[in-house]
């Protein structure tokens, strides 16, 4: 009752049911993402409806409503630290898709929470890079310069989609999930852009970017204050995400979708709805 009341008069107090929200979702233990894994293989095959009633939805930039810095743009951008060619500052999601953001934002800032969106449409020529060039690179080095071509491809596709010849020229039936206006990377802020803590970098592309990573940790060991923050927020984003109709990929944390071949075979829908949004671009 106490603190109801001190809420009337200040209003920024969280008052008990948002207390009770977060208090919730953060005790919601995540799904077994071993299997889900699993289940997301082979996705880039499966079926695409070309001829559904989404294909002409447009884009919309998501930086008109909510908070986001295109992370592949910016400079300040680690563990890259410059800007990546063609690269762009726009943040394109499909309408369906922001008007699902749009709702998960209204609640997020009922609890003095908010959105904070890394990237959306994605350039193929930016794909190209990290899945040809930057991650093979990287991996070479830490894993040795002899790793044979199968292994080294397998090793970029945990955590990098395969890309396509150029934006302009997209298999239609097998599309890079960030090229369909589909897909968002993203984390949750506090109202004054304090981000929350997820126990990693945006694009860390280690183990410790598995969704259900501090899941895991704390069946081996007791969890420090930290990796226990980072394991309750990561439930609190994926909760409130899936909530909204989209679909985690398991091996990233802050990656969503809604509508792409991703989400269809981990929901098991028989067809993905979006296929490349390239044309729609302004
Ligand atoms: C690594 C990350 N930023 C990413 O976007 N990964 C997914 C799987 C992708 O490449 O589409
Ligand atoms: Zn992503």
């Amino acid at each position: 009752m106490r603190v109801e009341y001190i809420v009337k008069l200040k209003g920024t107090v969280p008052c008990l049911a948002t207390h009770d929200f977060l208090k919730t979702v953060k005790n919601k233990e995540l799904p077994n993402m071993d299997s889900l894994r699993q289940k997301k293989k082979g996705y880039r095959a499966h079926p695409i409806e070309l001829d559904s009633s989404h294909r002409n939805e447009p884009l919309i930039d998501l930086r008109l409503h909510i908070t986001g810095i295109n992370h592949y743009f910016r400079e300040d951008n680690p563990p890259y630290y410059f800007s990546i060619p063609s690269a762009i500052s726009q943040l394109w999601v499909r309408e369906t898709v922001f008007k699902k953001l749009k709702r998960i934002e209204q609640k997020l800032r009922k609890v003095g929470l908010k959105l904070f969106v890394f990237d959306a449409y994605r350039p193929v020529e930016v794909q190209n890079y990290f899945h040809d060039v930057w991650f093979p690179e990287y991996l070479k080095e830490v894993l040795g310069h002899d790793i044979s071509e199968t292994e080294l491809r397998q090793e970029v596709e945990k955590f990098w989609a395969k890309g396509a010849v150029s934006s302009r020229e997209v298999d239609l039936l097998s599309p890079p999930p960030h090229s369909t206006g589909a897909a968002v990377d993203l984390c949750i802020c506090r109202t004054n852009n304090e981000s929350l803590f997820f126990g990693g970098i945006f694009d860390d592309v280690t183990e410790s970017a598995y969704t259900d990573y501090f899941e895991q940790l704390q069946n081996r060991r007791r969890l420090t204050f930290s990796e226990t923050e980072a394991l309750q927020n990561r439930r609190l984003l994926y909760w409130i995400m899936t909530d909204e109709g989209f679909v985690n990929n398991p091996s990233e944390w802050w990656h969503f979708s809604y509508g792409d071949q991703m989400w269809a075979k981990l929901t098991d829908t028989p067809a993905a709805i979006y296929s490349s949004a390239w044309w729609l671009l302004p």
